[in-house]
C-alpha cells in the first residue's frame, strides 16, 4: 500500500478505481466495501484506491461537535494497510476543500488527480459544497469525465452505518466483546506510558499510566478490563483500569494497567492495549485494603480468562 498525503500529492500513471469514505473503526461492513473495491480492480486492472479524510469532517465544519472516534488516524492507517489496496489517500478536511463544488472535486481531485475510471459509492453519498450533488450527478459527470460508477446498495450501505454506531455504543457501555465481534479485530488504546502518582508500586501492583494523545479517540466506560500488548515482539497480558481511582481521592481520569509476571521500565514507552473483556465497574472502598482485595480478584478472574480463552 501507498500512502499519499492528500490527492494533489497523488501520483500513479495507473487509472484506478475509488471508494471515498471515513471508515472510522474499518469494522466488518468497512472490510466487505474494501474486498469489492480490490476485486473490482483486479478484474478490471486498474489500482485500487482509498480516499479518506482527516480531519473528519465533523471536527471541521461543526467546530464544537464533540466526536469520538473509534480509530485514531494512525489506527485506520495500519489497519487498511492490511487490507490489500493499492493506494490510500488521507485528505485534509479543511475548511477551503469543503467549499470545492461537486463539479470541481470531480474534475480537479477524482479525474485529474486520482486518474478515476471507477468510483465505487453508497447509493446516499452526497457530495461537493453544501452536499449538493449526489449518485445521478455523479453518472452524469462519469458519461462527461469517462468514468463508472458502481453503487453500494442501501442494504450494505445500512449495515455499515449501524455497525458504526453499535460499536461505539458497545463501547461506551464496556461491552468490549461484542465491539470487537463488529470490528473482528480486538479495539485497542494506543498512547505513551507516563508517570502516575507512583502508589502502585506500593500495592504491589505497579501500573503502567497511558496518555492518549489524540482527544478524539473514543475511551470505554469506566471499568476494570483483561488486557493484551505486545512489547518487544512478545505477548503480555495485564488488568487496566479505566477510572478516576475514587479510592485514593483521584479526580483525573486515568487508564492505567497492571501488567502479568513482567517487571520492566516503561515509561516513555509507546503501546497498543487491546481489550479483550470487561470485569466490573470502577468503585470506591472504603479502605485501600479493600482495594487490593478486588485487584487480587481481578488478577484471578484475568488469568483463568487469559487460560480459557489464549492457551497455547
Ligand atoms: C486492575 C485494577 C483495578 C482497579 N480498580 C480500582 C477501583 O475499583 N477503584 C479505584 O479507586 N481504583 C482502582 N484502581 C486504581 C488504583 O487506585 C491505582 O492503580 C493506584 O491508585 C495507583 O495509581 P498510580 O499509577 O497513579 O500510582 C485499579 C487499578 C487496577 C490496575
Ligand atoms: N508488571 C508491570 N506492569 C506495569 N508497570 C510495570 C510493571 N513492572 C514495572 N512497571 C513499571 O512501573 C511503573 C508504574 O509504577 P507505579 O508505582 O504504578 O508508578 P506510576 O504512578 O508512576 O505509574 C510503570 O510505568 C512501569 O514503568
Amino acid at each position: 500500500m501507498k500512502e499519499h498525503k492528500g490527492a494533489y500529492a497523488f501520483n500513479s500513471d495507473h487509472h484506478t478505481v475509488v471508494t471515498i469514505g471515513t471508515f472510522d473503526g474499518v469494522h466488518v461492513g468497512h472490510q466487505k466495501i474494501i474486498e469489492r473495491l480490490v476485486n473490482t480492480a483486479k478484474m478490471s486492472n486498474l489500482e485500487s484506491a482509498i480516499l479518506t479524510f482527516f480531519p473528519h469532517p465533523r471536527m471541521v465544519l461543526q467546530k464544537d461537535a464533540d466526536i469520538k472516534l473509534i480509530n485514531t488516524i494512525d489506527e485506520r492507517r495500519e489497519i487498511l494497510e492490511k487490507s490489500g489496496v493499492d493506494h490510500l489517500i488521507i485528505h485534509p478536511f479543511t475548511q477551503q476543500f469543503s467549499r470545492l463544488t461537486a463539479r470541481e472535486f470531480v474534475r480537479d481531485i477524482l479525474v485529474n488527480k486520482l486518474r478515476a475510471k471507477k468510483i465505487i459509492i453508497g447509493y446516499d453519498h452526497r457530495f461537493g459544497r453544501n452536499r449538493t450533488a449526489d449518485i445521478h450527478d455523479l453518472r452524469k459527470f462519469g458519461i462527461e469525465y469517462g468514468f463508472d460508477v458502481e453503487e453500494i446498495s442501501k442494504q450494505d450501505i445500512e449495515e455499515v452505518a449501524v455497525s458504526s454506531t453499535k460499536i461505539r455504543k458497545a463501547l461506551l457501555e464496556g461491552q468490549v466483546e461484542k465491539a470487537n465481534r463488529y470490528l473482528s479485530y480486538p479495539f485497542a488504546l494506543a498512547g505513551t506510558v507516563v508517570e502516575g502518582r507512583g502508589l502502585g508500586k506500593e500495592f504491589n501492583y505497579p501500573t503502567a499510566n497511558l496518555e492518549v494523545k489524540e482527544e478524539y479517540k473514543l475511551i470505554p466506560k469506566n471499568g476494570v478490563y483483561v488486557v493484551r500488548t505486545e512489547i518487544e515482539g512478545i505477548p503480555v497480558f495485564g488488568m487496566m483500569n479505566i477510572g478516576t481511582n475514587p479510592t485514593v481521592g483521584g479526580t483525573k481520569k486515568t487508564i492505567e494497567t497492571h501488567f502479568f509476571d513482567l517487571e520492566m521500565d516503561l515509561y516513555g514507552r509507546y503501546l497498543s492495549i487491546q481489550l479483550l473483556t470487561r470485569i466490573r465497574d470502577e468503585k470506591k472502598f472504603e479502605t485501600i485494603e479493600g482495594l487490593k482485595t478486588a485487584m487480587k480478584q481481578d488478577e484471578a478472574f484475568s488469568r483463568q480468562y487469559i487460560r480459557d480463552n489464549y492457551a497455547q
